[in-house]
């Protein structure tokens, strides 16, 4: 076995003894090594540690004295493989910090190492720099560009329609690949049970190849290192992918397959948990991430990451507030429905006859009614039994409302063996046409009923023709339509009357 993959480096003890505080990472390696001068001056127990020890490690900016939150530590950029030189303090300590990073490749190591050293401001530090600030002058006018850029991409983000999403992910997926001179950039998103994982977008460079249609549900076991490295550093940044340790054979071969030289992908969370990742690749040449490159892949990665669980949470509150519209419509419709015949109960009934009332008073029309009740059901039910009754009344109100199909007009079940009737006729004639349409209709039914007159079921009918305005009341004309029914009842079934006003019951 190489000796870079032992636990602790061969070479591990010359740096142990050094007089300055150093880290050491081996860039294909989770592990960072804290030398005795880093572990006292950064209070560690132990010499191995990972990247969650080191985010607990507070560091403040000594000029502006504000902590610096975990987008800009720079201990954490320079582990990740970005060149550090900074000034920092420890929280706690009144001692200004020269904190340099440096990729270095060991002569008896496969893959590059990040050295960390922290001197004393006016020590002298083993890979100390000269006094340069983090950014030069280009580098700080790219990056006030790329923050003008990103605030407008982001603010168009706060409400963009799902129907927009793709097309505002894909313009920070431009400036991103612009703006870090990548090849092709690109977001990930894991399956909810983080078994596979998916390219969702992309922007790649002219003459560069996309490979996102071959990277779909992607699963975890195709590339187990890359894996593995982001769901413990959140970060995985190569700069020259051939120096990837052996475990990342697989890795290797889809590098490969895409041409890819340098690879940079940042995690997006939501919560700790992992939702995906955005990342940049090289193709035509290699290249040493910075932190500028980090940090914008940060900023982009949050801004999609926040963006697609906004536009999610907005998707998933419509579609409950759609669900729930459509089980109360069908409440509505389940409370409307007669339970026996399925046609329209009386609460129904009730509504729309008042209605009906309004609109006819509103347009002075007239409005015809009708009550319908089958003859001698109580002897139907004695002799044929209460379930052969159901049934009759079953056929009935199908072959009512077969009958009536016309717009506005309605069969309802009143109650028992009685249905009433809403039809939006013009004058009496037209009414009696109709009453007499439906009597037939049950009569031609030819359901045995030996004990009615015609040996058959059959119906009697009372119906009225009110000319409505703003007092008329829905009682009086069912009223009316009872007297009429009374009537026929009493001519001897199996017959309709028209109600008149001076026909009083007798
Ligand atoms: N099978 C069944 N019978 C019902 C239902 N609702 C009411 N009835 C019966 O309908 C019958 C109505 O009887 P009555 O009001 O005496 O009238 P009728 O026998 O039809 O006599 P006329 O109306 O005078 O011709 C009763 O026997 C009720 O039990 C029902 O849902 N199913």
């Amino acid at each position: 076995m190489p000796a870079e993959q032992q636990d602790t480096p061969h070479y591990w003890a010359i740096i142990d003894a050094l007089p300055v505080a150093v880290l050491l990472k081996d860039t294909a390696k989770p592990q960072i090594y804290a030398n005795q001068q880093a572990r006292l001056l950064l209070s560690l127990p132990e010499p191995v540690l990972n990247l969650s020890d080191i985010r607990l490690i507070e560091l403040i900016e000594p000029d502006s004295e504000e902590l610096l939150s975990l987008v800009q530590n720079p201990l954490l950029l320079a582990l990740s493989g970005s060149v550090v030189h900074q000034q920092v303090r420890l929280a706690g300590s009144k001692q200004r910090l020269q904190l340099s990073s440096q990729l270095v490749q060991l002569s008896f190591t496969l893959s590059n190492s990040v050295l960390v050293a922290l001197t004393p401001e006016q020590g002298k530090g083993v890979i100390r720099d000269s006094q340069r600030s983090v950014y030069d002058e280009n580098e700080l006018e790219e990056a006030l560009a790329f923050d003008k850029l990103m605030s407008l991409i982001s603010a168009e983000l706060i409400n963009v329609q799902p129907e927009q999403l793709d097309i505002h992910i894909e313009d920070a997926l431009s400036a991103l690949g612009e703006f870090c001179h990548a090849d092709r950039s690109y977001v990930f998103l894991f399956s909810d049970d983080m078994q596979t994982m998916s390219n969702t977008h992309e922007w790649v460079r002219d003459g560069i190849a996309s490979h996102k249609a071959n990277l779909q549900q992607v699963p975890e076991a195709a590339l187990p290192y890359f894996w593995r490295v982001m769901q413990s550093d959140f970060i995985f940044a190569v700069r020259d992918v051939t120096l990837l340790p052996d475990e990342a054979s697989a890795e290797q071969q889809e590098f490969e397959r895409e041409d890819i030289q340098s690879v940079l992908c940042s995690a997006m969370t939501n919560q700790d948990k992992l939702l995906g990742f955005v990342g940049c690749d090289m193709v035509a040449r290699k290249r040493a991430w910075t932190a500028s490159d980090i940090r914008r892949l940060k900023l982009v990665g949050n801004m999609i990451g926040n963006t697609i669980q906004n536009v999610n949470y907005r998707l998933s509150l419509k579609q409950m507030q759609q669900e729930l519209m459509q089980a109360n419509l069908e409440l509505q419709e389940l409370a409307s429905r007669d339970g026996l015949t399925g046609i329209a109960n009386r609460r129904q009934f009730d509504t729309l006859l008042q209605h009906e009332l309004q609109r006819c008073a509103r347009y002075q029309l007239p409005l015809g009614f009708m009550l319908a009740d089958i003859d001698h059901f109580k002897q139907y039910n004695d002799s044929y039994g209460h379930l052969a009754g159901d049934d009759a009344l079953k056929q009935v109100a199908r072959t009512l409302s077969q009958t009536l199909k016309r717009q506005g007009e309605l069969v309802a079940r009143f109650g028992g063996e009685e249905f009433a009737i809403l039809v939006p006729v013009s004058n009496a004639d037209e009414l009696t046409q109709l009453a007499e349409t439906l009597r037939t209709s049950i009569e031609q039914l030819q359901q045995e009923h030996l004990f009615s007159a015609a040996q058959r079921l059959t119906i009697s009918i009372g119906a009225t023709l009110v000319n409505p305005d703003k007092t008329t009341n829905p009682s009086e004309l069912i009223r009316q339509a009872d007297t009429a029914l009374y009537q026929a009842k009493a001519k001897g079934r199996n017959c309709f009357c028209i109600f008149q006003p001076d026909n009083l019951p007798g």
